[in-house]
This record gives C-alpha cells, sequence and structure tokens, in this order.
C-alpha cells in the first residue's frame, strides 16, 4: 500500500501526522476490503442504512433577509447558533456557476491517477496539501476519507507547491469561490457581532485579519458504510466553517439533543457551523458543534469546507461583552497556535478538546 507524506521540510508548525494511506486507493484496489484500522468501535458506528434519525432538519438562514435587517431572520440566526451550531444558507449570493465550478475541480483533483495527486502530498510536518487529517496514534481509528487542505486567503501565505497546476480551472475555481466564502463568512460574523451586542465589526476588531483555508474532502464509497466513519466526530478549530456539501450524496450529520442528525442537501445551499474560537469568544453563547460524516456503499461524496481562522498569534478567550456576575467566565485564555496544534495533536474526540483544555471548572 503506497503511503502519503512522508517528506520533511518547513511546515505549517501545527504538529505532525503519522503516515496514511489513500483510501480512495484501496478501494480501488480492493473494492470489498475495509481494514481493521477502519472499522469503529460498536458504539461509534453509523446507523445504516436509515442514515440517522431524519425527523429533524437544521435551521435555514435567508441570506437576502439577513442582508436587509429583517429582525425575524436575524433572531433565526441567533437561535440556530446557540442551539444547534450549524445552519443551511439560501439566498446567498453566490452564482450557482462557481459552486459548481469548485465542485468540478475537487473532481477532477481526485480524479487524478495517485503518482499526479501524490506531487501534491502533506509533508509529514505540514496540514496542507493532498492528504489525511492529523493520525497521532497507532490505535486511532481512520477516517474513510482523503483530503486536500490549501490555506486559500490572504494571497500572500499560498503555498503554490500544492496547488495542482495540471488541472485547468482548478486556481480560477478556487480563487472565485473563496472570495465569495470570504464575504458570505463576513456577513455571518458582522451579524453574530450585532447579535453579541457590538458594532458590527466587534468580532473583527477583536481577531483582526484572519486567514481563510479549504479542506477538500473525498469519500469514497465503502462496502461496509455500517463499520466506518468519513470522518469521525469532531467540531472546527476555528471562527466559522462554510460547508460545500454534494447535492445528490448525503453524508454530513450533527450531534443535536444526543441524537445524530443527517443534514439533508438543499441544492445550491451553504452549511455554515459556529467554530470552536466563535464559541470560546462568545463565551459559550454559541455552540461550536460535533459533526461526523457517513459514507455509502454506492457513490463517492465530495464536500468543501472554508474555514475563518485567526492568526497563530492570536490571544483567544471570552470577550469581554459576554461576561458579567450572570454569565462567568467559561475558558480560559490561550493563543490560536497553542490551541490548534493541541486539537491536531490528539485524535479527534467530539468536544473533548475545548472542555480538557479550557474549560473553568465549575463553569
Ligand atoms: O463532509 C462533510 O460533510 C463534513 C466535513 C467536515 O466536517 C470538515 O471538513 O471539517
Ligand atoms: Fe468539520
Amino acid at each position: 500500500m503506497e503511503n502519503i507524506g512522508i517528506e520533511e521540510e518547513k511546515g505549517s508548525d501545527w504538529g505532525k501526522s503519522l503516515p496514511v494511506p489513500s483510501v480512495q486507493e484501496l478501494v480501488r484496489n480492493d473494492p470489498q476490503s475495509v481494514p481493521e484500522k477502519y472499522i469503529q468501535h460498536h458504539p461509534d458506528r453509523p446507523l445504516v442504512p436509515d442514515m440517522a434519525s431524519s425527523s429533524f432538519d437544521i435551521p435555514i438562514i435567508d441570506f437576502a433577509l439577513l442582508a436587509k435587517g429583517d429582525e425575524h431572520e436575524t433572531r433565526k440566526l441567533d437561535l440556530a447558533c446557540k442551539h444547534w451550531g450549524f445552519f443551511q444558507i439560501i439566498n446567498h449570493g453566490v452564482a450557482e456557476e462557481v459552486l459548481l465550478k469548485m465542485k468540478a475541480a475537487i473532481a477532477a483533483f481526485f480524479g487524478l491517477p495517485l503518482e499526479e495527486k501524490n506531487k501534491y502530498a502533506q509533508a509529514g510536518n505540514d496540514f496542507q496539501g493532498y492528504g489525511q487529517q492529523y493520525v497521532v496514534s497507532e490505535e486511532q481509528k481512520l477516517d474513510w476519507c482523503d483530503m486536500m487542505f490549501l490555506i486559500t486567503l490572504p494571497h500572500e501565505i499560498r503555498s503554490l507547491k500544492y496547488w495542482p497546476d495540471t488541472i485547468p480551472g482548478f486556481k480560477d475555481a478556487v480563487e472565485s469561490y473563496s472570495k465569495e466564502a470570504r464575504k458570505v463568512a463576513n456577513e455571518i460574523c458582522t451579524n453574530i457581532s450585532l447579535l453579541m451586542g457590538m458594532d458590527k465589526d466587534g468580532l473583527k476588531g477583536f481577531y483582526g485579519k484572519t486567514k481563510q483555508a479549504m479542506r477538500m474532502n473525498y469519500y469514497p464509497p465503502c462496502s461496509r458504510p455500517d463499520l466506518v466513519l468519513g470522518i469521525n466526530p469532531h467540531s472546527d478549530p476555528d471562527i466559522i466553517t462554510l460547508l460545500l456539501q454534494d447535492d445528490e450524496v448525503p453524508g454530513l450529520q450533527i450531534r443535536h439533543k444526543d441524537k445524530w442528525i443527517l443534514v439533508k442537501p438543499i441544492r445550491n445551499a451553504i452549511v455554515a457551523n459556529v467554530g470552536d474560537v466563535l464559541e470560546i469568544l462568545s463565551n459559550g453563547v454559541y455552540k461550536s458543534v460535533e459533526h461526523r460524516a457517513i459514507t455509502n456503499e454506492r457513490e463517492s461524496r465530495i464536500s468543501v469546507a472554508t474555514i475563518k481562522i485567526p492568526y497563530d498569534e492570536l490571544e483567544i478567550g471570552p470577550m469581554e461583552c459576554t461576561v458579567d456576575d450572570d454569565r462567568p467566565r467559561m475558558y480560559r485564555n490561550i493563543k490560536y497556535l497553542d490551541y490548534v496544534r493541541y486539537t491536531l495533536g490528539r485524535k479527534m474526540e467530539g468536544k473533548a478538546h475545548i472542555d480538557n483544555i479550557l474549560k473553568i471548572e465549575g463553569s
């Protein structure tokens, strides 16, 4: 089996991973095989084929109404971030063509032969490139997923060596979608600043300049979707995530009231979720919710998570406006880089990271 990612050179400073094989290749070589390392312990296995409780749907926010300052929609956003941590955005203003080109670019990349994709492989000490989520122990259950991670904005911090240059339109697709995603993410942060009782630039005033990155996920079909997970349960260590998921193939599940709820794809909608950083800044008012992806027997699935992250040096902690006698400070301060290193240096364990190192006892 061929490994991805062993080359050593200066990387992102976010830690190191053990080498992991490509799942796409594994399935290509033997579609029936499901190696032990991917087989989840019993309680963690997904319910397939009923795909989870579908009696609930996550909130849907109409961005056209939000942009007009519609009170009802603004309140829906507030409740979505408090009770669900997730919502779907419709009427976001991103042209369908931009979304389709983005998805096509990802499909084209994963359609390349392994040797071609390996030209962009993650170095052992860099999260960027083609590979997988960091794997930190031999016992860790692996994701049934290959990914491509790129820092996309601002332009000057891109590592172009990871950008596939043989796919016509790849760079343009990423460029156009990144710009649009930045607008959508900023619009959410503007509204959340107002909801937190600050002026519209309140959050921005705290975190200053941010970075944007993309995690492009490719989930091959699996002969035993009842045994594996596409992505193990985790919360996102960012400010906000925008997820573009396959319109036809569902897979994303979020934990809500101790049940796994399937996020049913809505054509051309963007799924948004509160990340750990926003939960911390809001002193726990807004929730970064655990989620995972499941697979299926027949079809591969593509998704792309666009994440808004602070610069490494930012000290994160509850903002002043969120702390008072009724709501004491729930989290300690930590440098963002230390937080990311901590999360990537441990296997994904739902929300354990934020709870383990930042929660103040008794809060
Ligand atoms: O593919 C999905 O639906 C989830 C992806 C995800 O959670 C991530 O990339 O952080
Ligand atoms: Fe995620």
